[in-house]
């Protein structure tokens, strides 16, 4: 399997009057083409930086980031990227959202924005207006933006987090339906362990102050995913472990 992304001892600090704040330490991860791997850790430990010095969105950091044979030193259409809010576009309908700058009078691209509907199942919504969509539809359009002109790796930064709970476990399942049929790599930012076990075929779980990689856990289970399976929640249980584990106190030898 050829390698989708690599990072090579990322580190990055951001400058501030009293010198800065060193938010990620020396990061290595090799994400592989056709992965799904999701990132976890505690607020403020540094994943929303990662995937914005992954999509070139920040190029002042330590060390290196490639796609493909691609060192990444800016914003490129082989990375999509989806931010917690849809970020449509209210005054244009479904289908013109997701052609963006490119004419739907071109075949190929009619032809391609035809398939993206038809695989986030938004068949019927192509002249409808964001404004009329719900919150889950309106991210299932972001996604086949996104997906528009085939990026190697779709970076998500908790695209379902301003979701409610039945809404969010839908687009789970529309994701993993996505990824498994469209094969694009993808790397997902969540608080959520279960959506993290739901759909990863690995989970990195961070560490904060500065954020370090903690643990790489390869979900080995086969999809479709229950997850109220036992093998389901051992999963669960072991990255709630690596996020609870604190490093050991010192002894103490005080009377
Ligand atoms: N532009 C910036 N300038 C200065 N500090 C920043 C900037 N962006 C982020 N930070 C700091 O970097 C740290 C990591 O932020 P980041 O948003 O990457 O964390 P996160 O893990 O995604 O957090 P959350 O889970 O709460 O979204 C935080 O302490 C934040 O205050």
């Amino acid at each position: 399997m050829a390698t989708a992304l690599e990072i090579n001892q990322v580190s990055k600090t951001f400058k501030n009057d009293r010198g800065g704040v060193h938010v990620l330490d020396h990061l290595d991860l090799t994400v592989q083409e056709g992965e799904f791997v999701s990132v976890i850790g505690p607020s403020g430990c540094g994943k929303s930086t990662l995937l914005k010095l992954i999509a070139g969105l920040d190029s002042d950091f330590h060390g290196q980031i490639a796609v493909g044979d691609h060192e990444v030193h800016g914003p490129s259409i082989d990375r999509g990227f989806i931010f917690q809010e849809h970020r449509l576009f209210p005054w244009l309908t479904v289908e013109k959202n997701i052609a963006g700058n490119l004419s739907l009078r071109d075949p190929e691209v009619r032809s391609k924005v035809n398939h993206l509907i038809a695989l986030v199942n938004l068949g019927g919504f192509e002249k409808a207006y964001p404004r009329q969509l719900s919150g889950g539809m309106s991210q299932r359009v972001a996604i086949a933006r996104a997906l528009l002109r085939n990026p190697k790796v779709l970076l998500l930064d908790e695209p379902f987090g301003a979701l409610d709970a039945f809404t969010r476990a839908h687009l789970q399942e529309a994701l993993h339906d996505i990824w498994e049929k469209n094969k694009t790599t993808m790397v997902l930012v969540t608080h959520d362990i279960d959506e993290s076990v739901y759909l990863s075929s690995k989970v990195v779980v961070m560490d904060a102050k500065p954020g370090r990689i903690k643990a790489v856990v390869p979900i080995d289970l086969p999809y479709p995913r229950t997850r109220s399976s036992k093998a389901f929640q051992e999963f669960r249980t072991v990255i709630l472990e690596h996020l609870d584990h604190k490093p050991s106190e010192p002894d103490d030898f005080s009377i």
